[in-house]
């Protein structure tokens, strides 16, 4: 479990997952999670991240290829996992007519050693509702009841599946504020998500799946640094773009024009800003409508989607960061 001077306390290798018709939701995908950080894993609608996460939960066995958790099969070895482990899934399917204090006190009669009902709840902010039947609940206050519930057991590793899918944008920052929390305290957590923001936010490390592959892991920063920063402006008037300054010298690594903006692509973002502003003020032109800015998630995001859907997103395409 010792890698680079980590502890990893998941470790996924070459792991595939084939439904009953065939279907490969998985293939063969590797990747570890250290001891104490958030781990996120992104994908588009399908990519495969609910089949990977059930694998580790121990619900699913794995097609092929290995997978432990706090070093054991999570499937054949249930028993020394599963006390030590958190999982939020994304369809609770609690009793409906049972209250929220109820369903917590039912749901630590099944775990050893479980904190107060009363704990968990007002850790998601739910202790008003504790007498509230849990279908009259709003979808945001199931997710942070299924929260509660997969930390009653003072979970080592927690699994969140969508965690804030459903909650307004003040419930989804609380989220993020106490599962950060949870991380600072040692837990280790693996959350996928359908929001880019929600893992720049929170994860110190990521995969991005995509169509039952990892195509790119790392921290969001790495990521991000994989995909060029773009500047934009409206060309000056009585301006072509042949006079602006010879862009290959300034960094720029390509460009395109839509009518009168100019949109520059580069990997040396100060760079290439500086040598554009220094001839704007040579030339005593206003570049207007000027955009600076660093790649972000979303872009490193929607650049794997357009790669594979141009067919080169292959598993020899995949781009790893520090391991
Ligand atoms: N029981 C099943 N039988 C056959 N195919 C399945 C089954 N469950 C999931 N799939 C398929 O496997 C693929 C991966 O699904 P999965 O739910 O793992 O993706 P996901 O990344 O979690 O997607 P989403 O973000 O939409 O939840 C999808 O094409 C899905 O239709």
């Amino acid at each position: 479990m010792e890698n680079n001077g980590h502890e990893h306390v998941i470790e996924v290798t070459d792991l595939r997952r084939v439904y009953g018709g065939g279907f490969e939701a998985v293939s063969g995908i590797s990747f570890s999670v250290r001891r104490g950080e958030i781990f996120a894993l992104l994908g588009t609608n399908g990519a495969g991240k609910t089949s990977t996460v059930e694998v580790l939960e121990g619900l699913a066995p794995p097609t092929s290829g290995t997978v432990r958790v706090l070093g054991h099969d999570p499937c054949t070895e249930r028993a020394a996992v599963r006390p030590r482990t958190g999982v939020m899934l994304q369809e609770g399917g609690f009793p409906s007519e049972l209250t929220v204090a109820e369903t917590a006190r039912m749901w630590a009669g099944c775990v050893s050693g479980a904190r107060p009902p009363s704990e968990v709840l007002a850790l998601v902010g739910l202790e008003s509702k504790a007498g509230v039947r849990v279908k009259q609940l709003s979808g945001g206050q199931r997710r942070r009841l299924d929260l509660a519930l997969a930390l009653l057991g003072h979970p080592e590793v927690l699994f969140l599946d969508e965690p804030t899918t459903g909650l307004d944008v003040e419930g989804r920052r609380e989220t993020w504020e106490l599962v950060s929390a949870l991380r600072d305290g040692g837990t280790t957590v693996l959350l996928t998500t359908h929001y880019l923001e929600e893992a720049e936010n929170l994860a110190d490390r990521l995969a991005i799946m995509h169509e039952g592959r990892v195509a790119l892991t790392g921290t969001p920063a790495e990521v991000t640094a994989s995909e060029p920063s773009r500047i934009s402006f409206e060309l000056p008037d009585g301006y072509l773009v042949g006079d602006l300054p010879p862009l290959g010298e300034m960094g720029v690594t390509g460009h395109e024009t839509d009518g009168r903006i100019v949109r520059l692509r580069t990997h040396e973002l100060q760079r290439a800003a500086t040598g554009l502003l220094l001839w704007a003020e040579r030339a005593r032109v206003e570049l207007r409508r000027l955009d600076v800015r660093s790649a972000s998630l979303e872009e490193a995001f929607l650049g794997i989607a357009e790669e594979a859907s141009a067919g080169r997103a292959t598993a020899t395409t995949t781009k790893e960061y520090a391991a």
